[in-house]
Protein backbone atom coordinates (compact mmCIF):
# COMPACT_ATOMS: atom_id res chain seq x y z
CA UNK A 1 0.00 0.00 0.00
CA UNK A 2 1.38 3.19 -0.66
CA UNK A 3 0.20 4.76 1.80
CA UNK A 4 1.73 2.49 4.36
CA UNK A 5 5.05 2.78 1.77
CA UNK A 6 5.35 6.51 3.37
CA UNK A 7 3.94 6.18 7.15
CA UNK A 8 6.85 7.14 9.53
CA UNK A 9 8.18 4.00 11.39
CA UNK A 10 8.06 4.30 14.88
CA UNK A 11 9.51 2.26 17.95
CA UNK A 12 7.05 1.72 20.97
CA UNK A 13 7.75 0.72 24.12
CA UNK A 14 5.25 -1.12 26.09
CA UNK A 15 6.11 -1.88 30.08
CA UNK A 16 4.56 -4.35 31.75
CA UNK A 17 4.28 -5.98 28.87
CA UNK A 18 4.45 -9.55 29.78
CA UNK A 19 1.33 -8.87 32.37
CA UNK A 20 -2.74 -9.65 31.57
CA UNK A 21 -3.26 -6.51 30.22
CA UNK A 22 0.34 -5.86 28.52
CA UNK A 23 0.18 -9.06 26.45
CA UNK A 24 -3.17 -7.75 24.39
CA UNK A 25 -1.69 -4.32 24.33
CA UNK A 26 1.68 -6.33 22.76
CA UNK A 27 -0.47 -8.41 20.42
CA UNK A 28 -3.41 -5.17 19.68
CA UNK A 29 0.12 -3.08 18.69
CA UNK A 30 1.16 -6.07 16.06
CA UNK A 31 -2.22 -6.14 14.34
CA UNK A 32 -3.50 -2.81 14.52
CA UNK A 33 -0.18 -0.35 14.11
CA UNK A 34 1.04 -0.05 10.89
CA UNK A 35 3.28 2.40 11.82
CA UNK A 36 4.92 0.30 14.02
CA UNK A 37 8.88 -0.78 13.31
CA UNK A 38 9.85 -1.86 16.94
CA UNK A 39 8.08 -3.18 19.68
CA UNK A 40 9.69 -3.25 23.07
CA UNK A 41 8.68 -5.08 25.95
CA UNK A 42 9.54 -4.24 29.18
CA UNK A 43 8.85 -6.66 32.15
CA UNK A 44 10.31 -7.61 35.40
CA UNK A 45 9.36 -11.37 34.38
CA UNK A 46 9.73 -12.05 30.21
CA UNK A 47 7.19 -14.85 28.65
CA UNK A 48 8.11 -17.63 26.66
CA UNK A 49 5.39 -16.60 24.43
CA UNK A 50 6.73 -13.52 23.42
CA UNK A 51 9.50 -16.13 21.13
CA UNK A 52 6.60 -16.50 18.95
CA UNK A 53 6.05 -12.74 18.14
CA UNK A 54 10.04 -12.49 17.13
CA UNK A 55 9.08 -14.21 13.75
CA UNK A 56 6.53 -12.05 12.39
CA UNK A 57 7.47 -8.23 10.21
CA UNK A 58 7.79 -6.25 13.11
CA UNK A 59 10.64 -5.90 15.00
CA UNK A 60 9.95 -7.40 18.85
CA UNK A 61 12.55 -6.61 21.31
CA UNK A 62 11.87 -8.55 25.25
CA UNK A 63 13.63 -6.63 27.52
CA UNK A 64 14.05 -7.88 30.95
CA UNK A 65 14.14 -4.96 33.35
CA UNK A 66 12.67 -3.26 36.64
CA UNK A 67 10.83 0.13 36.63
CA UNK A 68 12.53 0.80 39.73
CA UNK A 69 15.48 0.95 38.34
CA UNK A 70 15.83 4.04 36.66
CA UNK A 71 18.84 3.57 34.18
CA UNK A 72 17.64 0.07 33.10
CA UNK A 73 14.21 2.00 32.10
CA UNK A 74 16.10 4.98 30.44
CA UNK A 75 18.27 2.48 28.35
CA UNK A 76 15.01 0.84 27.39
CA UNK A 77 13.03 3.92 26.38
CA UNK A 78 16.15 5.19 24.67
CA UNK A 79 15.25 6.06 20.79
CA UNK A 80 11.37 4.97 21.46
CA UNK A 81 9.08 7.84 20.40
CA UNK A 82 5.74 5.81 22.38
CA UNK A 83 6.03 4.73 25.80
CA UNK A 84 2.48 2.92 27.10
CA UNK A 85 3.31 2.28 30.84
CA UNK A 86 0.93 -0.90 32.18
CA UNK A 87 3.62 -1.59 34.17
CA UNK A 88 2.61 -2.07 38.06
CA UNK A 89 2.37 -3.88 41.07
CA UNK A 90 -1.93 -4.54 41.05
CA UNK A 91 -1.75 -5.91 44.74
CA UNK A 92 -5.59 -5.66 47.22
CA UNK A 93 -4.38 -9.01 48.39
CA UNK A 94 -1.52 -7.54 50.91
CA UNK A 95 0.90 -9.91 49.53
CA UNK A 96 3.77 -6.98 49.17
CA UNK A 97 4.36 -4.17 51.38
CA UNK A 98 2.86 -0.37 51.08
CA UNK A 99 6.58 0.55 50.36
CA UNK A 100 7.22 -1.95 47.66
CA UNK A 101 3.92 -0.94 46.09
CA UNK A 102 4.82 2.53 46.29
CA UNK A 103 8.24 1.67 44.88
CA UNK A 104 7.32 0.34 41.53
CA UNK A 105 3.64 2.13 40.75
CA UNK A 106 5.22 5.40 41.88
CA UNK A 107 8.75 5.50 41.44
CA UNK A 108 8.55 3.05 38.52
CA UNK A 109 6.44 5.74 36.86
CA UNK A 110 8.70 8.82 37.90
CA UNK A 111 11.55 6.50 36.31
CA UNK A 112 10.00 6.64 32.84
CA UNK A 113 8.84 10.08 32.98
CA UNK A 114 12.43 11.24 33.49
CA UNK A 115 13.46 8.57 30.91
CA UNK A 116 10.86 10.25 28.05
CA UNK A 117 12.29 13.32 29.14
CA UNK A 118 15.57 12.63 28.83
CA UNK A 119 16.05 10.78 25.78
CA UNK A 120 13.72 13.18 23.83
CA UNK A 121 10.45 10.70 23.83
CA UNK A 122 7.21 12.38 23.53
CA UNK A 123 4.13 10.72 23.80
CA UNK A 124 3.36 8.68 26.66
CA UNK A 125 0.68 6.65 27.49
CA UNK A 126 -0.35 5.54 31.67
CA UNK A 127 -2.67 2.87 32.42
CA UNK A 128 -3.96 4.35 35.83
CA UNK A 129 -7.20 2.99 37.15
CA UNK A 130 -10.28 3.52 38.72
CA UNK A 131 -9.49 3.38 41.61
CA UNK A 132 -7.46 6.56 41.69
CA UNK A 133 -11.51 7.80 41.78
CA UNK A 134 -12.68 5.37 43.99
CA UNK A 135 -14.84 3.69 45.97
CA UNK A 136 -13.38 5.84 48.70
CA UNK A 137 -13.27 4.97 51.86
CA UNK A 138 -16.48 6.23 53.04
CA UNK A 139 -18.24 3.84 50.62
CA UNK A 140 -19.67 6.29 48.52
CA UNK A 141 -21.54 5.10 45.60
CA UNK A 142 -19.98 6.08 42.11
CA UNK A 143 -23.42 5.53 39.62
CA UNK A 144 -22.33 5.70 36.17
CA UNK A 145 -20.34 8.58 36.10
CA UNK A 146 -18.14 10.21 33.97
CA UNK A 147 -14.38 11.92 33.98
CA UNK A 148 -16.43 15.00 35.33
CA UNK A 149 -18.53 13.45 37.89
CA UNK A 150 -17.52 15.41 41.57
CA UNK A 151 -16.81 12.12 43.92
CA UNK A 152 -14.81 12.64 46.95
CA UNK A 153 -11.82 10.74 46.05
CA UNK A 154 -10.05 9.59 49.56
CA UNK A 155 -8.27 6.69 49.83
CA UNK A 156 -6.21 4.56 52.42
CA UNK A 157 -4.60 1.46 50.91
CA UNK A 158 -1.80 1.81 49.55
CA UNK A 159 -2.32 0.32 45.90
CA UNK A 160 -5.47 2.70 44.79
CA UNK A 161 -2.93 5.64 46.74
CA UNK A 162 0.25 4.53 44.83
CA UNK A 163 -1.97 4.71 41.52
CA UNK A 164 -3.40 8.25 42.03
CA UNK A 165 0.39 9.55 43.19
CA UNK A 166 1.34 8.18 39.84
CA UNK A 167 -1.29 9.07 37.97
CA UNK A 168 -0.89 12.56 39.13
CA UNK A 169 3.04 12.66 38.16
CA UNK A 170 2.18 11.51 34.64
CA UNK A 171 -0.50 14.48 34.12
CA UNK A 172 1.70 16.78 36.00
CA UNK A 173 4.43 16.00 33.57
CA UNK A 174 2.13 16.98 30.18
CA UNK A 175 3.67 19.66 28.64
CA UNK A 176 7.29 19.29 29.60
CA UNK A 177 10.04 20.08 27.80
CA UNK A 178 11.74 16.76 26.14
CA UNK A 179 15.43 16.37 24.45
CA UNK A 180 15.54 18.10 21.47
CA UNK A 181 13.29 20.85 22.66
CA UNK A 182 10.06 19.22 21.45
CA UNK A 183 7.32 18.72 24.50
CA UNK A 184 6.27 15.64 26.31
CA UNK A 185 2.73 14.83 25.73
CA UNK A 186 1.17 12.43 28.45
CA UNK A 187 -2.72 11.24 29.11
CA UNK A 188 -3.77 8.81 31.55
CA UNK A 189 -6.56 5.67 31.01
CA UNK A 190 -8.40 4.46 33.56
CA UNK A 191 -10.00 0.85 33.30
CA UNK A 192 -12.89 -0.01 35.42
CA UNK A 193 -12.31 -4.03 36.61
CA UNK A 194 -10.85 -5.59 33.59
CA UNK A 195 -11.64 -9.59 32.45
CA UNK A 196 -11.09 -11.94 29.59
CA UNK A 197 -8.31 -13.80 28.53
CA UNK A 198 -5.85 -14.35 31.20
CA UNK A 199 -7.98 -12.60 34.53
CA UNK A 200 -5.97 -14.59 37.53
CA UNK A 201 -8.95 -13.91 39.83
CA UNK A 202 -11.23 -15.19 37.28
CA UNK A 203 -9.31 -18.32 37.10
CA UNK A 204 -9.61 -18.17 40.77
CA UNK A 205 -13.20 -18.39 41.12
CA UNK A 206 -13.55 -20.54 38.81
CA UNK A 207 -11.17 -23.17 40.47
CA UNK A 208 -12.60 -22.14 43.87
CA UNK A 209 -16.31 -22.85 42.53
CA UNK A 210 -15.08 -26.16 41.14
CA UNK A 211 -13.50 -27.48 44.37
CA UNK A 212 -17.11 -26.28 45.92
CA UNK A 213 -19.02 -28.81 43.98
CA UNK A 214 -19.62 -26.20 41.01
CA UNK A 215 -21.43 -23.65 43.14
CA UNK A 216 -20.19 -20.05 44.49
CA UNK A 217 -22.38 -18.66 47.17
CA UNK A 218 -23.53 -15.34 47.15
CA UNK A 219 -22.23 -12.45 49.60
CA UNK A 220 -22.67 -9.31 47.63
CA UNK A 221 -26.32 -8.04 46.57
CA UNK A 222 -27.18 -8.25 43.15
CA UNK A 223 -28.46 -4.52 42.86
CA UNK A 224 -24.53 -3.26 43.92
CA UNK A 225 -22.95 -2.68 40.70
CA UNK A 226 -19.43 -2.67 39.86
CA UNK A 227 -17.92 -1.50 35.99
CA UNK A 228 -16.03 -3.89 33.84
CA UNK A 229 -14.38 -3.75 30.51
CA UNK A 230 -12.92 -5.92 28.47
CA UNK A 231 -9.52 -6.90 28.15
CA UNK A 232 -9.47 -6.65 24.45
CA UNK A 233 -11.50 -2.86 24.29
CA UNK A 234 -8.99 -1.81 27.06
CA UNK A 235 -5.63 -3.02 24.83
CA UNK A 236 -7.21 -1.06 21.69
CA UNK A 237 -8.36 2.33 23.36
CA UNK A 238 -4.25 1.93 24.90
CA UNK A 239 -3.24 1.70 21.07
CA UNK A 240 -5.79 4.53 19.71
CA UNK A 241 -4.73 6.39 22.20
CA UNK A 242 -1.13 6.22 21.59
CA UNK A 243 -1.52 6.90 17.69
CA UNK A 244 -3.72 9.61 18.24
CA UNK A 245 -1.93 11.62 20.82
CA UNK A 246 0.00 13.24 18.16
CA UNK A 247 -2.25 14.68 16.40
CA UNK A 248 -4.71 15.64 18.89
CA UNK A 249 -1.48 16.43 21.55
CA UNK A 250 -3.52 19.74 22.75
CA UNK A 251 -7.36 18.02 22.69
CA UNK A 252 -5.75 15.38 24.65
CA UNK A 253 -2.79 15.81 25.85
CA UNK A 254 -3.05 15.82 29.94
CA UNK A 255 -6.13 14.28 29.69
CA UNK A 256 -7.65 11.04 31.55
CA UNK A 257 -9.86 8.38 29.92
CA UNK A 258 -12.19 6.01 31.57
CA UNK A 259 -11.81 2.39 29.89
CA UNK A 260 -15.66 1.34 29.00
CA UNK A 261 -17.26 -0.70 26.37
CA UNK A 262 -20.60 -2.27 26.27
CA UNK A 263 -20.66 -4.87 29.07
CA UNK A 264 -23.79 -4.96 31.15
CA UNK A 265 -23.89 -3.44 34.65
CA UNK A 266 -23.85 -6.18 37.24
CA UNK A 267 -22.61 -6.74 40.58
CA UNK A 268 -19.02 -8.24 40.85
CA UNK A 269 -20.27 -11.70 41.16
CA UNK A 270 -23.35 -11.58 38.59
CA UNK A 271 -21.40 -10.38 36.19
CA UNK A 272 -18.74 -13.32 36.70
CA UNK A 273 -21.73 -15.64 36.55
CA UNK A 274 -21.68 -14.45 32.52
CA UNK A 275 -18.74 -16.39 31.82
CA UNK A 276 -18.44 -19.38 35.27
CA UNK A 277 -22.61 -20.47 34.65
CA UNK A 278 -21.62 -21.00 30.66
CA UNK A 279 -18.13 -23.67 32.63
CA UNK A 280 -20.71 -25.55 34.64
CA UNK A 281 -20.95 -23.57 37.73
CA UNK A 282 -24.24 -22.13 39.63
CA UNK A 283 -24.52 -18.84 42.17
CA UNK A 284 -26.31 -19.75 45.40
CA UNK A 285 -28.86 -17.49 46.52
CA UNK A 286 -30.50 -14.68 44.98
CA UNK A 287 -29.74 -12.54 48.23
CA UNK A 288 -26.00 -12.57 50.24
CA UNK A 289 -26.16 -16.02 51.91
CA UNK A 290 -24.60 -14.47 55.46
CA UNK A 291 -25.78 -10.87 57.00
CA UNK A 292 -22.92 -7.79 56.00
CA UNK A 293 -21.82 -8.05 59.40
CA UNK A 294 -20.50 -11.66 59.34
CA UNK A 295 -18.36 -10.73 55.89
CA UNK A 296 -17.04 -7.76 57.65
CA UNK A 297 -16.33 -9.84 60.48
CA UNK A 298 -14.10 -12.57 58.36
CA UNK A 299 -12.66 -9.92 56.62
CA UNK A 300 -11.33 -8.29 59.64
CA UNK A 301 -10.25 -11.82 60.92
CA UNK A 302 -8.57 -12.54 57.63
CA UNK A 303 -6.31 -9.22 57.79
CA UNK A 304 -5.51 -9.91 61.51
CA UNK A 305 -4.69 -13.54 60.53
CA UNK A 306 -2.48 -11.99 58.09
CA UNK A 307 -0.97 -9.78 60.19
CA UNK A 308 -0.36 -12.89 62.96
CA UNK A 309 1.22 -15.08 60.70
CA UNK A 310 3.41 -12.56 58.38
CA UNK A 311 6.28 -13.86 60.15
CA UNK A 312 5.87 -17.45 59.01
CA UNK A 313 3.94 -17.51 55.76
CA UNK A 314 1.95 -15.12 53.77
CA UNK A 315 -1.78 -15.26 53.74
CA UNK A 316 -3.68 -13.31 51.72
CA UNK A 317 -7.36 -14.57 50.84
CA UNK A 318 -9.09 -12.93 48.13
CA UNK A 319 -11.93 -11.64 51.08
CA UNK A 320 -9.94 -8.82 53.62
CA UNK A 321 -11.89 -5.64 54.13
CA UNK A 322 -10.60 -3.49 51.68
CA UNK A 323 -11.91 -6.27 49.05
CA UNK A 324 -14.94 -6.41 50.42
CA UNK A 325 -15.66 -2.66 50.63
CA UNK A 326 -14.78 -2.38 46.37
CA UNK A 327 -17.04 -5.01 45.91
CA UNK A 328 -19.64 -3.85 47.69
CA UNK A 329 -19.83 -0.50 46.50
CA UNK A 330 -21.16 0.57 43.42
CA UNK A 331 -18.72 2.35 40.85
CA UNK A 332 -19.77 2.29 37.36
CA UNK A 333 -18.97 4.31 34.45
CA UNK A 334 -21.09 5.75 31.76
CA UNK A 335 -18.94 8.12 29.60
CA UNK A 336 -18.09 8.70 26.01
CA UNK A 337 -15.22 11.33 26.19
CA UNK A 338 -12.71 8.79 24.63
CA UNK A 339 -14.91 8.20 21.48
CA UNK A 340 -15.34 12.40 21.84
CA UNK A 341 -11.47 13.03 21.92
CA UNK A 342 -9.96 10.04 19.86
CA UNK A 343 -12.73 8.53 18.29
CA UNK A 344 -12.69 5.42 20.57
CA UNK A 345 -15.56 2.47 19.91
CA UNK A 346 -14.69 -0.65 21.02
CA UNK A 347 -13.61 -3.24 19.24
CA UNK A 348 -15.37 -6.27 20.64
CA UNK A 349 -19.09 -6.11 21.52
CA UNK A 350 -19.90 -7.80 24.54
CA UNK A 351 -21.10 -11.45 22.90
CA UNK A 352 -17.71 -10.99 21.50
CA UNK A 353 -15.92 -10.14 24.73
CA UNK A 354 -18.72 -12.88 26.14
CA UNK A 355 -17.19 -15.77 24.33
CA UNK A 356 -13.99 -15.55 24.03
CA UNK A 357 -13.39 -15.25 27.86
CA UNK A 358 -16.04 -18.30 28.22
CA UNK A 359 -13.40 -19.74 25.79
CA UNK A 360 -10.82 -18.97 27.54
CA UNK A 361 -11.95 -20.17 31.18
CA UNK A 362 -13.22 -23.46 29.63
CA UNK A 363 -9.42 -23.73 28.49
CA UNK A 364 -8.34 -23.42 31.98
CA UNK A 365 -10.40 -26.73 33.34
CA UNK A 366 -7.26 -28.86 32.90
CA UNK A 367 -5.50 -26.92 35.21
CA UNK A 368 -7.96 -26.69 38.59
CA UNK A 369 -5.61 -28.31 41.17
N1 LIG B 1 -6.53 -5.91 36.23
C1 LIG B 1 -7.37 -4.92 36.40
O1 LIG B 1 -8.57 -5.13 36.63
C2 LIG B 1 -6.89 -3.50 36.28
C3 LIG B 1 -7.86 -2.48 36.36
C4 LIG B 1 -7.43 -1.17 36.26
C5 LIG B 1 -6.09 -0.87 36.06
N2 LIG B 1 -5.18 -1.86 35.99
C6 LIG B 1 -3.77 -1.48 35.76
O2 LIG B 1 -3.34 -2.10 34.57
C7 LIG B 1 -1.96 -2.38 34.65
C8 LIG B 1 -1.72 -3.84 34.30
O3 LIG B 1 -2.42 -4.62 35.23
P1 LIG B 1 -2.60 -6.20 35.04
O4 LIG B 1 -3.91 -6.56 35.60
O5 LIG B 1 -2.26 -6.56 33.66
O6 LIG B 1 -1.49 -6.71 36.06
P2 LIG B 1 -0.38 -7.82 35.87
O7 LIG B 1 0.18 -8.07 37.20
O8 LIG B 1 -0.92 -8.98 35.11
O9 LIG B 1 0.68 -7.10 34.95
C9 LIG B 1 1.60 -6.20 35.44
C10 LIG B 1 2.93 -6.47 34.75
O10 LIG B 1 3.87 -5.54 35.27
C11 LIG B 1 5.06 -6.24 35.53
N3 LIG B 1 5.81 -5.61 36.59
C12 LIG B 1 5.49 -5.59 37.90
N4 LIG B 1 6.46 -4.97 38.59
C13 LIG B 1 7.39 -4.59 37.70
C14 LIG B 1 8.62 -3.92 37.80
N5 LIG B 1 9.11 -3.52 38.98
N6 LIG B 1 9.31 -3.68 36.68
C15 LIG B 1 8.87 -4.10 35.48
N7 LIG B 1 7.71 -4.75 35.33
C16 LIG B 1 6.98 -5.00 36.42
C17 LIG B 1 4.64 -7.64 35.94
O11 LIG B 1 5.69 -8.58 35.78
C18 LIG B 1 3.46 -7.87 35.03
O12 LIG B 1 3.85 -8.51 33.83
C19 LIG B 1 -1.51 -2.02 36.06
O13 LIG B 1 -0.86 -0.78 36.01
C20 LIG B 1 -2.81 -1.92 36.84
O14 LIG B 1 -2.70 -1.01 37.89
C21 LIG B 1 -5.53 -3.18 36.09
C1 LIG C 1 -16.41 -10.46 48.67
C2 LIG C 1 -16.04 -11.54 47.69
C3 LIG C 1 -17.22 -12.46 47.55
O1 LIG C 1 -17.32 -13.23 46.41
C4 LIG C 1 -15.67 -10.95 46.35
C5 LIG C 1 -14.30 -10.30 46.40
C6 LIG C 1 -13.99 -9.83 45.02
C7 LIG C 1 -12.73 -8.97 44.99
C8 LIG C 1 -11.54 -9.86 45.13
C9 LIG C 1 -12.73 -8.15 43.70
C10 LIG C 1 -13.98 -7.25 43.65
C11 LIG C 1 -13.60 -6.02 42.85
C12 LIG C 1 -12.20 -6.30 42.34
C13 LIG C 1 -11.33 -5.12 41.96
C14 LIG C 1 -11.95 -4.25 40.89
O2 LIG C 1 -12.51 -5.02 39.85
C15 LIG C 1 -11.05 -3.25 40.31
C16 LIG C 1 -9.71 -3.33 40.43
C17 LIG C 1 -8.91 -2.22 39.90
C18 LIG C 1 -7.58 -2.57 39.39
O3 LIG C 1 -6.80 -1.43 39.26
C19 LIG C 1 -6.88 -3.68 40.12
C20 LIG C 1 -7.78 -4.85 40.44
C21 LIG C 1 -9.03 -4.40 41.19
C22 LIG C 1 -8.59 -3.81 42.53
C23 LIG C 1 -9.96 -5.63 41.44
C24 LIG C 1 -9.32 -6.61 42.45
C25 LIG C 1 -10.28 -7.70 42.92
C26 LIG C 1 -11.58 -7.14 43.47
C27 LIG C 1 -11.34 -6.34 44.74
Amino acid sequence: MAESAQAPKLVYLVTGGCGFLGEHVVRMLLEREPRLHELRIFDLHLSPWLEELKTGPVQVTAIQGDVTQAHEVAAAVAGAHVVIHTAGLVDVFGRASPDTIHEVNVQGTQNVIEACVQAGTQFLVYTSSMEVVGPNIKGHPFYRGNEDTPYEAVHRHPYPCSKALAEQLVLKANGRKVRGGLHLVTCALRPTGIYGEGHQIMRDFYHQGLRLGGRLFRAIPASVEHGRVYVGNVAWMHVLVARKLEQQATLMGGQVYFCYDNSPYKSYEDFNMEFLGPCGLRLVGTRPLLPYWLLVFLATLNALLQWLLRPLLLYAPLLNPYTLAVANTTFTVSTNKAQRHFGYEPLFSWEDSRTRTILWVQATEGLAQ
